[in-house]
């Protein structure tokens, strides 16, 4: 089954691209940049990648980020990042940025987006790996700096195809953020939310009718509430789930546990992705062979995995048809 994973062709749908910080690399920011990183070395960084729960990480996350603070830097990250997809044979990918974790850094907006921009240009031509781009809003942040990071990005609006909602989910409800989503849609963005991973269903149902999110990044507990699953699945809304995620940031105690091919077979539309790779333990090919494993997926389950990522896309409906047809026969 690892060569299937190899080979098929995917789109990454749930990738925060502050989260590709490679332990290595952030070494060699920090080092041009004169930041200093409070571990000894790469292996120390890498041994601290042991998490308790969703704020355990993020408060490591924000923290390694400081060292990338040049256009080039965000350009090296996001090559970097897409030259491992394309090794995986990802040959689209919608890449998460959060600028409010840059902003306080004096990192004006421009820079992060140029760098990031650049880097998803080259990964076009060079690696024939297509991309969009969604800025995240820090939902443990108040509504009003959501608003401020909208304005600034409205000058951009052709590099940014859509907004969505991150970090600690907990106390912090979609509902909270429901004018800047408003707002957002009127300017075309296209709207998707991090929702169900920590926090309860109904900040799933909230993300649907409040913010009229079209995809739904993670969606795990859904699986509590089965009149959420029946709707999910009659509308076909995609969740873009991240079981390596799952696991490290004790979601679920083991793989073995993880609802993902419940999830299927309840006719969800579910994508794999990787989250934030090097933090949790692999990229999409090692997400996609972990549940392989743990939940003895099906060649034609696998098969059905990648056709979601394309479905579940922003792409046209003619890239999206262009890439369908490259999918093996679902055979057993
Ligand atoms: N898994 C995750 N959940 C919420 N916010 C995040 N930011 C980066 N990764 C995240
Ligand atoms: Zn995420």
């Amino acid at each position: 089954m690892d060569d299937l994973i190899a080979t098929l062709p995917k789109a990454e749908l749930h990738l925060h691209i502050e989260g590709t910080l490679e332990p290595e690399l952030a070494f060699q920011l920090a080092d041009k940049n004169g930041i200093s990183l409070p571990f000894a070395s790469v292996d120390a960084m890498r041994a601290a990648y042991d998490f308790q729960d969703l704020q355990s990480f993020l408060d490591l996350y924000y923290a390694s980020i400081s060292v990338v603070c040049t256009e080039e830097d965000f350009h090296e990250l996001t090559l970097a990042y897409l030259k491992k997809a394309a090794s995986q044979n990802v040959r689209h990918t919608e890449i998460f940025f959060d600028p409010q974790s840059h902003l306080p850094r004096e990192i004006p907006f421009e820079t992060m987006l140029s760098g990031i921009t650049s880097a998803l240009k080259r990964g076009e031509t060079e690696l024939g790996i297509s991309s969009r781009l969604i800025l995240c809003f820090l939902r443990h942040l108040s509504a009003e700096s959501a608003q401020e990071t909208l304005q600034l990005a409205l000058p951009f609006r052709d590099q940014i195809i859509g907004v969505g909602l991150d970090s600690s989910e907990l106390g912090h409800p979609p509902s909270k953020f429901v004018n800047v989503f408003e707002e957002a849609r009127r300017h075309g963005f296209r709207v998707v939310c991090h929702a169900g991973e920590e926090g309860p269903p109904e900040y799933i149902t909230e993300a649907l009718d409040l913010l009229h999110a079209e995809r739904i990044d993670h969606g795990v507990r859904c699986m509590e509430d089965p009149a959420l699953v029946e709707r999910l699945a009659a509308e076909q809304i995609p969740l873009t789930v991240c079981p390596l995620s799952n696991v490290r940031l004790c979601v679920f105690k083991e793989m073995s546990e993880h609802p993902l091919k419940r999830m299927l077979e309840a006719g969800l539309l579910v994508t794999v992705n990787s989250d934030d790779p090097p933090y949790f333990g692999g990229y999409v090919n090692e997400n996609f062979t972990a549940v392989q494993q743990a939940l003895n997926l099906s060649r034609s389950e696998l098969i059905q995995l990648a056709r979601n990522s394309f479905t579940a896309s922003f792409l046209s409906e003619p890239e999206k048809q262009k890439l369908l047809a490259e999918l093996p026969a679902e055979t057993d």
